[in-house]
């Protein structure tokens, strides 16, 4: 029998990607606004792309401690449905920016060990959505988006007030046991389905989202 688990692809930058995602029943796309990933779009590119994505589809911005200011500038040209922090953005600032943008937010908190934990329970009661992914290693250039996972067990039968998905590390390979260990109902994935950094593979974005809901 097929899963109900909702999937994000993230990181999507031309239109085959976006085709092989919304074909296979993705839930949400997310769009980077990050100049140092090879995912980054130029406000100007995800207008073009955000055109592309079928109705129905959750359009989610992917900021790292955006001002206000580049949060206004992106929201006035492209259409979205949801805004990912993946910054050090504290809990107030989250709280700040759902008020001030009218859309549901979703905050990421990397996870590397126990001591990690107390954080997704404080951000739960701020943020519409929780992001559990691997936590970057100290001297890496990107906060999320690195392909690395962390030792699911950690987070095994825990529950949060808000919705969750687990992201890190996520491929076709592994998605179905990373769900049955975590109990994870969304999960998120953006190197896992490339070919090379910032290029999506259409057939892993297939494969991933056929292991990930089978
Ligand atoms: O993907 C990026 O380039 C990126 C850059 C800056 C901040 C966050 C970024 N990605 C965040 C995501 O939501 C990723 O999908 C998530 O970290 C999982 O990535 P991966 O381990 O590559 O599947």
């Amino acid at each position: 029998m097929a899963r109900d688990i909702r999937v994000k692809i993230c990181g999507l930058r031309d239109a085959a990607a976006i085709e092989a995602a919304a074909q296979a029943g993705a839930a949400y796309l997310g769009f980077v606004f990050f100049a140092k990933s090879p995912r980054h779009l130029s406000i100007a590119e995800a207008r073009t792309l955000t055109r592309q994505v079928p109705e129905g589809l959750a359009k989610v911005a992917l900021t790292v401690n955006a001002t206000d200011a580049e949060l206004e500038a992106i929201l006035a040209e492209v259409p979205l449905d949801m805004l990912q922090l993946h910054g050090k953005e504290s809990p107030e600032r989250v709280a700040e920016v759902r008020a001030k943008f009218g859309l549901p937010v979703m905050k990421a908190v990397g996870v590397a060990d126990e001591a990690d934990l107390p954080q997704l329970a404080e951000y739960g009661r701020v943020a519409d959505q929780l992001l559990v992914d691997a936590k970057p290693p100290k001297d890496a250039t990107l906060p999320g988006g690195n392909g690395l996972t962390f030792d699911w067990r950690l987070i095994a039968g825990r529950r949060w007030p808000v919705p969750w998905m687990l992201a890190g590390g996520l491929t076709p390979e592994n998605v179905a046991t990373a769900i049955q260990l975590t109990g994870a109902r969304q999960v998120d994935v953006s190197s896992g389905v490339e070919s090379a950094p910032g290029v999506k593979d259409p057939a892993r974005i297939a494969a991933f989202l056929k292991a990930a809901m089978a």
